[in-house]
């Protein structure tokens, strides 16, 4: 007798462009691994629901998400997303509209963002050797310069005079909660070490509350060697000496423009997975590729869908499936490894074709 498989709720917001090819490919892999594990002690399933929220959507309604959107979320066990985005709307109104809509009442407060060299992909950095490289960007996800705070038109001049202000929000419990977040992560990893990265020179009120409040937390974690970094020398150290970091803690712009950096640096964006996290587990977490919705290859059948099938190992994590996320890895090296690789690798093979390597790679 096998036991009845553990189901997860999953509601899965493809929203924009790319983002439905590669939610659509993450959906087939973890189908593919859930049907796998039936007739298995660790059987598990997903109860998926997709939701049509985007630009398309507010084209049609005038709506990003619906009214009760957040309510009908609330309860899943997680939300699969691909990117928000399209021309034919605003990005300041498709962003906060759906995905920081999300993130910010869901309270998604640690942007966990792994930088992965993968075997059979090429990096632009000179070392010869990348196998040994290997960090993550933790991004603060809930303030900073993505409070939203400021207006325009301020000096009420209108056009040709106008003045706009936009603040960035720090607190020292959101400084506190992320840093600590770093520090327990850093623990959890051969190289115990944490890079906090501000600009305190240039911003002296909210970076110098970050770095006090680092320092203190520091003191909780004498076994973890840290260093603070200014933002501009980090994205230069990105490049020249990566095998110097292991978990990399920045605030929400900051982080956002490093984690591109990285995984530009490990091969291309399509790569790079994320979890926006609400580590209390109060609400759902939000689990998406780090990409946007990439309307220069949209619909073409040429996204590559590695990004979003690590962000569902990243979630499978989360929901206590360690097991199942580690063979996803493991696909995703094999299928590289093997060369299969989509065109922002500099191979040839497409969004599907890509997908049906990883599943078959799940069983190799
Ligand atoms: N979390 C989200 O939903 C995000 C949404 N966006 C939105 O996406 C739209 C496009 O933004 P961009 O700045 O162009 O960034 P983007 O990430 O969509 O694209 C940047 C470059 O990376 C390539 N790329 C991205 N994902 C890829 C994939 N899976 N496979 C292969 N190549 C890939 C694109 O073709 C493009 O050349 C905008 O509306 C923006 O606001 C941008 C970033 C994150
Ligand atoms: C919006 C965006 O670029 C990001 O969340 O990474
Ligand atoms: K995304
Ligand atoms: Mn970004």
């Amino acid at each position: 007798m096998t036991a009845a498989p553990r189901t997860f709720r999953i509601a899965a917001i493809p929203a924009d462009g790319v983002g439905k090819e590669v939610v659509a490919a993450g959906r087939a892999v973890l189908d593919a691994l859930a049907e796998d594990s039936r007739n298995t002690d660790d059987a598990f399933a997903f109860a998926w629901e997709e939701f049509p929220w985007g630009c398309g959507y507010y084209e049609r309604t005038g709506k990003m998400i619906d009214d009760d959107g957040l309510d009908r979320l609330k309860d899943f066990d997680a939300i699969y997303f691909g990117a928000v985005g399209w021309p034919t709307v605003p990005d300041h109104i498709s962003l906060w509209g759906l995905r920081l809509k999300i993130c910010q009442n869901f309270d998604q407060w640690a942007n966990i963002r792994p930088v992965q060299f993968l075997p059979g992909v090429t990096s632009p950095l000179r070392k010869a050797d990348t196998t040994e490289l290997d960090w993550v960007v933790v991004r603060e996800n809930s303030e900073g310069e993505y409070a939203g705070l400021g207006g325009r038109n301020l000096s009420g001049r209108g056009p040709g005079g106008e003045v706009a202000v936009q603040s960035a929000l720090f607190t020292e419990v959101g400084c506190e909660r992320i840093l600590r977040f770093a520090f327990d992560l850093a623990r959890t990893r051969t190289r115990r070490k944490v890079s906090s990265v501000t600009k305190s020179n240039a911003q002296q009120y909210g970076m110098v509350l970050w770095d006090d409040v680092f320092r203190r937390v520091a003191a909780d974690y004498p076994d973890v060697e840290t260093e603070s970094v200014l933002v501009d020398a980090m994205s230069a150290k990105f490049v020249l000496h990566p095998e110097d970091l292991s978990v990399v803690v920045a605030s929400n712009l900051n982080a956002d423009i490093l984690s591109d950096l990285g995984s530009a640096l490990a091969g291309s964006l399509g790569l790079a997975a994320s979890a926006n996290l609400n580590p209390e587990r109060r609400f759902p977490s939000m689990f998406e590729p780090v990409h946007g919705s990439a309307p220069d290859i949209a619909g073409q059948g040429l996204a590559n869908p590695i990004g979003a099938v690590g962000s569902a190992a990243l979630m499978l994590e989360h929901l206590g499936l360690p097991d199942a996320a580690a063979r996803l890895h493991k696909a995703i090296e094999a299928t590289t490894a093997a060369g299969v690789l989509p065109r922002d690798l500099g191979g040839t093979a497409t969004t599907e074709e890509v997908t049906k390597a990883l599943i078959d790679a799940l069983n190799a």
